[in-house]
């Protein structure tokens, strides 16, 4: 089982202005079972990049480890597809071979390379759109195209760090829902970093509450709304505001620990 666990993990960073030290992460623990969506959410410099970047064998621990399927992380591998914020696509290349990037890396001939770009552009409702520049789309066109390309090479995991943070509330919301749907039939592990409460008790079947600097997981929140089908706008119900509720509270209950921003050293 490709299991995520995060054990007593901690990110020290030297301080920028060279004196003392950032605790940006400090004994985090989590587990993410294979096949989970999970969100995890915290306050602005929280460390949710820093511990997204561990996960993907960017950045290296400080303390603790993170394994996945039994294995100490060490490095990136094809095994984690990462989508960031911005839309990281190459100018210069069309949807499709973007998608086919990761593909390459990984060997595959160039027909089967093709098929699996337009395979995977289809999945995020882009099959028209395959021969267009990153220009020549919208926002929330060229964040599908960086979805699909991580998707494209197969990894066990999603990573995807506030994907949909650049983009105006309608697209967003309409991304969300296709994610869920790529969820589904996928059955890909996802973790899903983000600041914005709606947006994890909307999407998270689990949310994890990061605290204030140094990030720790405060609490782990089951999401479980029943039918969501049955609901015409899941927002607007009082069940959702109460997991909104209780996200919030978590989130506003160690907002003392920002005084332990810099640890002076010596
Ligand atoms: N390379 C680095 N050197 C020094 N400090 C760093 C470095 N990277 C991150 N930090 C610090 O670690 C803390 C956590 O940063 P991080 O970007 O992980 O937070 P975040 O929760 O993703 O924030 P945001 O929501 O604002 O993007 C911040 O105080 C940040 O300044």
């Amino acid at each position: 089982m490709a299991d995520i666990v995060f054990e007593d993990v901690s990110r020290v960073f030297p301080a920028r202005d060279g004196k003392g030290e950032v605790a940006a992460l400090r004994g985090v623990d989590l587990r993410i079972p294979e096949g989970e969506l999970v969100v995890i959410v915290g306050p602005s410099g929280s460390g949710k990049s820093t511990l997204l970047d561990l996960l993907a064998g960017l950045d290296a621990p400080t303390g603790g480890r993170i394994l996945l399927g039994g294995e100490p992380v060490t490095g990136p591998g094809l095994d984690r597809g990462v989508v960031f914020q911005q839309y990281a696509l190459l100018p210069w290349r069309t949807a499709r071979s973007n998608v086919e990037l990761g593909l390459e890396a990984k060997g595959v001939d160039r027909r089967q390379r093709r098929e699996r770009a337009l395979e995977h552009l289809d999945l995020v409702g882009l099959s028209a759109f395959a021969d267009h520049y990153p220009h020549e789309l919208s926002g929330g066109m060229r964040q599908r195209v960086a979805i699909a390309r991580s998707l494209a090479f197969d990894p066990e995991v999603l990573l995807m760090d506030e994907p949909f943070a650049a983009l105006d509330a309608q697209t967003r919301e309409r991304l969300q829902e296709e994610l869920l749907g790529l969820w589904e039939r996928t059955g890909k592990t996802i973790v899903f970093i983000t600041h914005d409460i709606d947006e994890a008790v909307y999407l998270g079947r689990r949310v994890a509450v990061l605290t204030a600097r140094p990030g720790r997981v405060t609490d782990v929140v089951e999401i479980a709304f029943g039918d969501r089908a049955a609901r015409e706008d899941l927002r607007s119900d009082p069940e959702f505001a109460r997991y909104r509720h209780r996200v919030w509270s978590l989130l506003h209950t160690r907002e003392s620990d920002v005084d332990q921003e810099v640890v002076p050293v010596g």
